[in-house]
């Protein structure tokens, strides 16, 4: 290909000691970190394939060996004990095993207070959650039920008449003219604060462009109780309207995303959130933290190979250590800016 093209001139040696490093280590990692995946499509797992990649890129980072749990949302429902209580037992003790629990982004009410109840035992219990879209949506649900006491809480997408919406319907352009109203693609998420999780592992920057695919969004107006009552929205769009990320600052790691942080997530750089989310589970948040924010400082003054930058792989032969360049953390994928 190369010959018929005549790109001789401009064609090396691949360098793949990075690569092999990371793959001989990935396969002698042995001690788990299991994440409870609580969605609809859990008999397909290629529909969460981005999110199984990025939970692996995160894991590989923490030195970690990844164990999904996939739980059907709709098993931890009271009804399945009824219907069918093996099915409801496992689902509780895969969840009750779990280090983390995840609830992904989908679409349509099956299942949705199956993620409820997830949402609520890790905030309760104060496991890591990670929710992506819809699970920062559900989170949002469980707080308001939960914590305000609107037991009505809903979206409008489950519930169209709901008398306490929560989750609104809020196309970026017309609301009448039908189609393309899937707000969609790169859109920029600014921290309102630098001492939240979130802006910790995206290396203290003021924005970050992150990938969405959703249609209903938190409801602006009820932005102030919810914030009142404890949730903090540290990442919102230019407008501050439309809500991007939420946190609650009180508990070891509990964060939604309205968009998905799977997207730009790739082995050796592994999505902020995930990282964090990966971190809290298996005890190493504020390592991770302490390495995200004094990369950001040591790069911020010209020194990439400060000795935070550092990362050590064990291979079959020799212990390697690979330094982190700036590309490494902050290339343009992972939605980093300076
Ligand atoms: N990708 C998603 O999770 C979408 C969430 C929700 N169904 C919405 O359209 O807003």
């Amino acid at each position: 290909m190369f010959k018929v093209l005549n790109l001789h001139g401009v064609t090396k040696e691949p360098n793949l000691e990075e690569w092999t490093c990371r793959a001989e280590s990935s396969d002698l990692l042995h001690e788990p970190v299991r994440i409870a995946l609580v969605g609809k499509y859990t008999c397909l797992s290629d529909s969460y394939l981005s999110v199984l990649k990025a939970l692996l890129h995160a894991s590989v980072d923490c030195q970690k060996k990844l164990v999904v749990d996939w739980i059907p949302a709709s098993n931890l429902e009271s009804a399945t004990a009824k219907e069918n209580p093996d099915a409801f037992k496992a689902a509780w003790k895969l969840l009750k095993g779990a280090d983390g629990v995840l609830v992904p982004g989908g679409f349509g009410d099956r299942g949705v207070q199956g993620k409820i109840i997830a949402a609520k035992y890790a905030r309760e219990n104060r496991i890591p959650f990670l929710g992506i879209c819809l699970g920062m949506q559900i989170a949002v649900i469980e707080f308001a039920r939960s914590v305000l006491g609107v037991q009505d809480a809903n979206s409008t997408e489950f519930e169209p008449h709901t008398k306490s919406p929560y989750i609104i319907f809020m196309p970026e352009g017309s609301k009448t003219h039908m189609g393309g109203t899937m707000r969609l693609g790169s859109r920029r998420t600014y921290f309102q604060t630098k001492e939240c999780k979130s802006a910790k592992l995206y290396g203290c920057k003021s924005f970050i462009d992150e990938r969405h695919r959703h249609r209903y969004e938190v409801n602006p107006d009820l932005v102030a109780r919810l914030e009142n009552a404890g949730l903090s929205f540290t990442g919102k769009d230019e407008t501050g309207q439309r809500m991007e990320i939420v946190e609650l600052p009180n508990h070891p790691y509990f964060i939604g995303a309205q968009f998905h942080p799977e997207f730009k997530s790739r082995p050796g750089k592994p999505s902020p959130l995930f990282l964090g989310f990966i971190g809290a589970a298996c005890g190493q948040l504020d390592a991770v933290l302490q390495r995200s924010s004094i990369v950001d400082n040591g790069l911020s003054k010209g020194v990439i190979n400060d000795i935070s930058a550092v990362k050590t792989y064990r291979t079959r032969t020799a212990t390697r250590t690979t330094y982190r360049s700036a590309e490494y953390v902050y290339g343009s994928c992972n939605g980093l800016h300076f």
